[in-house]
């Protein structure tokens, strides 16, 4: 798993990396230029290939000068907008200014006309990591500039003027793609700056998630490699029972689909035996949408231990009584999974919190977030929040949306990279109870369960919207599932 560094630790691991990998700083900023051309030429097969580049005075803005560089050697049409006097940029800057070829046009901005041929590209090098106050004078003329043009608008490493792991604190370059180097800045997973960084790629230069490691302070990305070890397998003479038992607790009278949509895709995942328990009067009135999923009574007396798992929530409706919630905990002990009204009634009964069984995993949304902790000023608090939550009651919470937190008992918090904005829909989080609660119920540590839950129920997200884009239902998803684990060649 990549570590998302801290900005103010970026300029260390680069002097790091460049004695350890015996490179100058100059040739790390050639790779990371060269990562950039590398991943742009293919995204603009209908451009004319007429690129502005707008260059600040540090490494972010010497970026930008070396990609200039590059881009003229592939014969686009390259303008150079620099804005501070050469003599004051950092080294590396001037050392690639002096390498500009012929033919590209250089103008300082406060020379510059103003005018941007239709059809270019824009590409943002003015602050990096390195931004540590808002934006004010020029640079703040130049980034409103910018933000009124029209065209593709693209930053390197960060919108310039976001700060790399706080929340926004003045103006900032409105980007459509933001390429960052490595691994993605933290503030680029706020929800609150999804319309500054647009849509964020990660490039690679080349610095292993090892030689990262010795700088981590606890907030890691997840990528597809990270979950191939995680699996359990399984062999020739597995049984229904080694791939578990496993119960959802919910949906009240009209909310019937929460829990099916859960017992399906726990099937889908691969469970051995799945019941349902709705929250109603007659057990045996309730539809199920699928054949191989069992309806169970519960009652307040019966125990719970014949499950492997048991997830609970979903539809469940706020009249549940207070003393029926409570024995469930009493009744199971063991991690089970908890969403939808299982967190507002927490948020209703908050004595119940010390009662959850150690590991469990909550799965709250922001609004279900907010009502079990109150409300936050901004994404980071609400990290913070998440992971005090976590180690408070040793439990796993998944703060959902996208990117979504897996923050971790022992404090470590886990960022997910998959799934798209298509999974924004009516039930796609009951699925992720049924793929949670199947994980568990299969045997896996609860971490365990918890990463490969969310990482696959995105990667299902993915596979569906190919087809289905904004018409794409939580039962699309529910149908990808098995393609998820064909994708990663996994038994
Ligand atoms: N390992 C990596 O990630 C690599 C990073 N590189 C680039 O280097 C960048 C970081 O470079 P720097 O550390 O030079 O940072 P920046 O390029 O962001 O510039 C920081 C400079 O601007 C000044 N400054 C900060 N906020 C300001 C404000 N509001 N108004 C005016 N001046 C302000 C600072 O005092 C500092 O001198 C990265 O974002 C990336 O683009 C690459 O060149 C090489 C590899
Ligand atoms: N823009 C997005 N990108 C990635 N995943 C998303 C996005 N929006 C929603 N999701 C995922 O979809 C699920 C929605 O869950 P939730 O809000 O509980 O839905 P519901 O209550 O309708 O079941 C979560 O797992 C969330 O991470
Ligand atoms: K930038």
């Amino acid at each position: 798993m990549f570590p998302i560094i801290q900005g103010n630790q970026i300029q260390k691991i680069d002097v790091a990396y460049c004695s350890a990998e015996g490179i100058s700083s100059l040739e790390l900023m050639e790779r990371a230029a060269k990562s950039f051309v590398d991943w742009l030429i293919p995204q603009m097969q209908n451009s004319k290939g007429r690129f502005y580049v707008f260059s600040g005075p540090g490494n972010n803005g010497g970026d930008g000068v070396a990609i200039a560089r590059l881009l003229k050697y592939l014969n686009h049409s390259v303008h150079l907008i620099y804005i501070k006097d050469v003599d004051q940029c950092s080294n590396d800057f001037q050392r690639n200014f002096e390498r500009l070829p012929e033919g590209v046009e250089i103008c300082r901005f406060d020379l510059w006309n103003g005018k941007i041929e239709p059809d270019s590209i824009i590409i943002d090098a003015i602050f990096g990591v390195g931004i540590n106050r808002p934006l004010e004078g020029t640079y703040l003329r130049v980034i409103q500039t910018l933000n009124k043009q029209v065209g593709l608008k693209i930053s390197i490493d960060i919108p310039s003027g976001l700060p790399a792991d706080q929340a926004s604190f003045g103006e900032v370059f409105k980007a459509d793609h933001t390429a960052t180097f490595q691994f993605p800045k933290l503030s680029l997973l706020f929800p609150e700056h999804a319309l500054v960084t647009g849509e964020h790629h990660v490039l690679d230069i080349g610095m292993s998630d090892s030689f990262l490691n010795k700088f981590e302070n606890g907030n890691f990305y997840l990528k597809q490699n990270d979950i191939l070890g995680l699996h359990r397998t399984f062999h020739r003479f597995s049984h229904k029972g080694n791939f578990g038992k496993v119960l959802f607790l919910g949906s009240e009278q009209g909310k019937f689909g929460a829990i099916n949509l859960s017992g399906y895709a726990s099937l889908r995942t691969g469970s051995g035996l799945v019941h349902l328990a709705p929250q109603i009067e007659n057990t045996f009135a309730f539809n199920t949408l699928v054949p191989e999923l069992m309806l169970y009574q519960d009652s307040s007396k019966s125990s719970l231990y014949q499950f492997d798992a048991i997830g609970i929530g979903p539809g469940w409706g706020m009249g549940v009584e207070k003393d029926y919630f409570k024995s469930i905990f009493v009744r199971f002990k063991r991690p089970m999974v908890i969403d939808a009204d299982g967190l507002n009634l927490l948020a209703k009964y908050p004595e119940l919190k010390k009662e959850i069984p150690e590991n469990s995993i909550l799965t709250p949304h922001l609004k279900e977030f907010e009502r079990l902790v109150g409300e936050s000023a901004n994404h980071l608090e609400r990290i913070e929040k998440a992971s005090s939550l976590a180690k408070e009651f040793k439990v796993i919470v998944i703060l959902k949306g996208a990117h979504s937190l897996i923050a971790l008992p022992d404090g470590r918090r886990i960022f997910n990279s998959s799934g798209n904005q298509y999974m924004a829909t009516a039930g796609s989080g009951d699925v992720l109870t049924g793929m949670l609660t199947s994980f568990l119920g299969q045997g896996y540590l609860p971490e365990h369960a918890a990463i490969c839950g969310v990482f696959h129920h995105g990667l299902a997200g993915e596979i569906a919207s190919k087809s289905k884009r904004r018409g794409m239902t939580a039962s699309d998803i529910i149908e990808a599932i098995p393609d998820t684990f064909i994708k990663l060649n996994l038994l």
